[in-house]
């Protein structure tokens, strides 16, 4: 890039001046030609003017006495000078006495110049002498002059030229070329562009042009720096608030968790509900017939649960259905589950469990609820459980069959007088 503009701008610069100059002494060496030109040819005019003046002096004495031999001698001597094309010497009465040609003169090719002048004695005059002088030596001078001329011309055309161009190149692109290395320079290190200014000493268009970029370029760096703030402002506000919203977001997620426990969870024994009981069963049950597992299912009920609820007050009642939740809770396994299913019914699911297992255990949760001290507001509560127990079997292959079967063991329980545990099926 560099290259191209310092050349496209010296190339330019060369083709303006040289063609300015051109053109320039073109016209003065027309000119000078010209004035040259007019120069010879009056000097000339004077030169055969004065000459042939001289030459009529000469022949002066001569054409008075009719010197023949001498005016023939003395023309003979005049027409052989260079340029002496012919020489003619006339009497008063306008008569040729005598005349000379030179020997190379030529009427028909030759250009000259005819001077006369009168010869006199004793201020009267006595004749007249005509001198043709050749033009050749006027050509020649004209054509060295004008090759000197030209010559000069072209020699100054040169040197002014060249010194024209020399002085252009310091002055005017030296300083661009710096100008636009400097901006080349700042341009390719933006990070420093603020402290970097273009340094140009130059007090005409291009310091001018430089004090613009300096100023322009002041002006970028605290648009940048501007932004550069806004964006950092922004930046540590959208952090901020991405924390926000991390917080947020784990406190919904905690809530969320809860509403799912909730959504789960009996709230007054805090033991699941129906909804989460009845999924466990579906899961359970198809893995206890996929791999041919036992699986027991027990429902328990509160014996005249509304008598405790009438005669102590229903939160009596709620304190019963806690401590019944933290007993059946404290008396099965991790894997198994204990659920209410509301009002004062309980089921219990014991996977991988025998029926005989099923009974030992429901037999053993009877005792412990008649000998566990059911004392709320210092009145001690009589509670008893009747329960139903009963298996997947051949007969009970679906949950809804599993359900009633138990549910049936349970009523059995009821009927039979309350306080025990049933199998299902019964006799
Ligand atoms: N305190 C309290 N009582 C409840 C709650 N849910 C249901 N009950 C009461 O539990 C009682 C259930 O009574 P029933 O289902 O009629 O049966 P029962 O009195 O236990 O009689 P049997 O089951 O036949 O022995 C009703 O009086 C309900 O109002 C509860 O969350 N808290």
């Amino acid at each position: 890039m560099s290259k191209n503009f310092s050349f496209g701008l010296r190339g330019k610069l060369v083709v303006i001046v040289v063609t300015g100059i051109v053109i320039g002494f073109t016209i003065i060496g027309v000119f000078r030609l010209n004035q040259a030109k007019q120069k010879i040819i009056l000097e000339m005019n004077r030169s055969g003017n004065e000459r042939v003046t001289l030459i009529a002096e000469a022949f002066s004495n001569l054409i008075i006495g009719y010197d023949y031999s001498n005016m023939e001698s003395l023309s003979e001597r005049i027409a052989k000078q260079d340029d002496v094309l012919q020489i003619d010497v006339r009497n008063k009465a306008g008569k040729i006495m005598v005349s000379r040609i030179s020997d190379d003169y030529t009427p028909s090719s030759s250009k000259d110049l005819l001077f006369k002048s009168v010869i006199q004695f004793g201020g009267e005059p006595a004749g007249s002498v005509e001198l043709k002088i050749s033009l050749k030596r006027l050509e020649t001078t004209i054509h060295e002059t004008y090759t000197n001329i030209i010559l000069e011309q072209v020699f100054f055309a040169i040197f002014l030229s060249i010194l024209i161009f020399v002085v252009t190149s310091r002055v005017i692109v030296k300083p661009i070329g710096h100008f636009r290395d400097l901006m080349n320079t700042i341009l390719n290190n933006p990070s420093e562009s603020s402290h970097q200014k273009l340094v140009i000493k130059n007090k005409d268009e291009i310091g001018d042009l430089a004090l613009i970029f300096n100023s322009m370029n002041n002006q970028v760096h605290e648009y940048q720096q501007r932004l550069k703030d806004k964006y950092n402002l922004a930046d540590s506000a959208l952090v901020a608030t991405n924390e926000q919203l991390k917080i947020r977001t784990a406190d919904l997620e905690k809530a969320l968790r809860l509403v799912e426990q909730l959504a789960i969870t009996d709230s007054l024994t805090n033991l699941p509900n129906r909804r989460h009981f009845d999924d466990y069963l579906a899961t359970t049950f198809s893995r206890a017939v996929r791999f041919k597992e036992p699986l027991c299912m027990i429902l328990l009920d509160i014996d005249h649960f509304k008598q405790i609820n009438d005669t102590h007050g229903h939160a009596a009642g709620d304190y019963v259905l806690k401590e019944l939740g933290k007993l059946f809770k404290s008396r099965i396994r991790e894997t198994d589950v204990c659920a209410r299913l509301g009002g004062d019914e309980f089921a219990i699911l014991l996977y991988r469990a025998k029926i005989d297992d099923a009974m030992n255990w429901s037999q053993l949760l009877l005792r412990i609820i008649r000998e566990h001290a059911f004392t709320e507001a210092g009145i001690t509560l009589t509670v008893t459980l009747s329960i139903g127990i009963a298996q997947i079997t051949a007969d009970n292959h679906s949950i809804e069959a599993l359900y009633n079967a138990t549910d049936n063991a349970l009523y059995e329980a009821k009927r039979r007088g309350r306080n025990q545990a049933v199998i299902y099926p019964f006799e």
